[in-house]
C-alpha cells in the first residue's frame, strides 16, 4: 500500500483524483490540501464534490508548510495552478516523494519557453531535464524510472495521441503543417468563477490563436510544427480535436488504419474506430481517449475526443502512477 497527498484536491481535476485514488486498492489517502488563504478550508470535499458524498468524506486542509503533510508520504498529485507546482514540485521531492504533477510547470524542456507562455521564469532547468512527461501510451520505460512526472496538458493528450502513430510511421507530409481545431468544455477552465466562463458569456468561440501555450507543447513533443486552435464550448467537459493533415504521396486508408492498430492495439485506454468517428458523449466521465479517421486523396481527418478532466488530466495522471509502480495500467480507471 503507497500513502498519498492529493493538493488542490477541491479544483476540478483534484476531485477525480480523489474519485481514482480512494478506490485503487494499492492507495492510500493521508490527506486532501488545499492552498493556507482557501475559503474552502476546513470543508468536506464531499460537501463541495457531493459525487463523493458517503464514499470520501475528508476534511480539505489548508496548507502553508508541506512539512506538515509528508510524514510517510509516498506519492504527491498537485493538481494546482503552474506556479505552484512550479513552487511545490521541488519541496516534494526533497522530501523523498514521488511527485505527479498535472500543471504545465514541468513538461517543455526549455527554460526560455515559460517567460513567454506562462508568464514566469523557470527556476529549476535540472527538473526540466529530470521529469518525465506523461503521454502514458509512449512513455512506459521511462516512466518507471523517474520521481517527477509531467502528466500533459488536456489538448496536447488527445492531439498527440492522434497525431503521434502517424508521424512515427512515416505517412504524414510534414510539409503542410497537421492543423488541430479543438473545442473543450468550460471545466478545462479550473473551478474557479471568472466572467469569461460564466453561464450567459460562454457560447462557441475560438481564443488563444498562434498563441496558446499548447501549440508549442504538442510542436516539442511531436517533433513537428502544427496549427492549433482552441475552442471554448458550452458544456462542462470533454474535447474534441479535429485534426486535418496532408498524408504522403500513395499512402492509402490501409495504412493509416494499420499505424493506429499497431501504436494502440494493447493500449486500452486509447480506442480506435474501424467506422466513423467518435463523438464528445461517448467518452464523457470515461478515462478513454476515441480516434477515429477519414481518407480522401491525400487529405487526412482525424477525430480525438477525451474528457479533459480524465484522459486530459486525472486518469492519465493515475495511468502513470500505475505505470510508475508496477500497478496494472488501467487500475481502478476502468
Ligand atoms: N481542468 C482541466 O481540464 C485540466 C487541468 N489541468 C491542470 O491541472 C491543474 C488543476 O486544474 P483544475 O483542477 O482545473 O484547477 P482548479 O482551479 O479547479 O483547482 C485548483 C486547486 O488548487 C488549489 N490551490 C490553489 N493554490 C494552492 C496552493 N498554494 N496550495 C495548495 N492548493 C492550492 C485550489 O484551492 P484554493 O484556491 O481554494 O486553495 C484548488 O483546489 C492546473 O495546473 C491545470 O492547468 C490539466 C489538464 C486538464
Ligand atoms: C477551456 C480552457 O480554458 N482550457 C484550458 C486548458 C486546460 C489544460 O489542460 O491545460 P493546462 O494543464 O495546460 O492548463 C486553457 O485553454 O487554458
Amino acid at each position: 500500500m503507497l500513502n498519498t497527498l492529493i493538493v488542490g484536491a477541491s479544483g476540478y481535476a483534484g476531485a477525480e483524483l480523489v474519485n481514482y485514488l480512494y478506490r485503487h486498492p494499492h492507495m492510500n489517502i493521508t490527506a486532501l490540501t488545499v492552498s493556507a488563504q482557501s475559503n474552502d478550508a476546513g470543508k468536506l470535499i464531499s460537501d463541495l464534490h457531493p459525487q463523493l458524498k458517503g464514499l470520501v468524506d475528508m476534511p480539505l486542509q489548508a496548507m502553508s508548510d508541506i512539512r506538515e503533510f509528508t510524514a510517510g508520504v509516498d506519492v504527491v498529485f498537485l493538481a494546482t495552478a503552474h506556479e505552484v507546482s512550479h513552487e511545490l514540485a521541488p519541496q516534494f521531492l526533497a522530501a523523498g516523494c514521488v511527485v505527479i504533477d498535472l500543471s504545465g510547470a514541468f513538461r517543455v524542456n526549455d527554460a526560455g519557453f515559460y517567460p513567454r507562455y506562462y508568464g514566469f521564469t523557470h527556476q529549476h532547468p535540472e527538473l526540466l531535464e529530470q521529469a518525465v512527461y506523461g503521454l502514458a501510451e509512449w512513455q512506459s520505460e521511462k516512466l518507471k524510472e523517474t520521481r517527477l512526472i509531467s502528466v500533459p496538458g488536456c489538448y496536447p493528450t488527445a492531439s498527440q495521441l492522434a497525431l503521434k502513430p502517424l508521424i512515427d510511421a512515416g505517412l504524414l507530409d510534414l510539409n503542410q503543417w497537421p492543423v488541430i481545431n479543438a473545442t473543450s468544455g468550460v471545466s478545462g477552465a479550473g473551478r474557479k468563477a471568472a466572467i469569461s466562463n460564466s453561464f450567459c458569456e460562454v457560447s462557441l468561440q475560438p481564443y488563444g490563436i498562434f498563441n496558446h501555450r499548447h501549440q508549442p507543447e504538442i510542436a516539442v513533443h511531436l517533433g513537428t510544427s502544427v496549427i492549433f486552435t482552441p475552442h471554448l464550448g458550452n458544456f462542462p467537459r470533454g474535447i474534441l480535436a479535429t485534426i486535418t493533415c496532408r498524408l504522403n504521396k500513395g499512402v492509402t486508408q490501409q495504412q493509416v488504419a494499420d499505424a493506429f492498430n499497431a501504436a494502440y492495439q494493447h493500449k486500452p485506454l486509447v480506442r480506435l474506430y474501424d467506422k466513423g468517428v467518435p463523438a464528445l458523449k461517448n467518452v464523457v466521465g470515461l478515462p478513454f481517449c476515441d480516434i477515429g479517421f477519414a481518407v480522401q486523396d491525400e487529405h487526412l481527418i482525424v477525430v480525438a475526443t477525451e474528457d479533459n478532466l480524465l484522459k486530459g488530466a486525472a486518469a492519465q495522471a493515475v495511468q502513470c502512477l500505475n505505470i510508475r509502480f508496477g500497478f496494472a495500467e488501467t487500475q481502478s480507471l476502468i
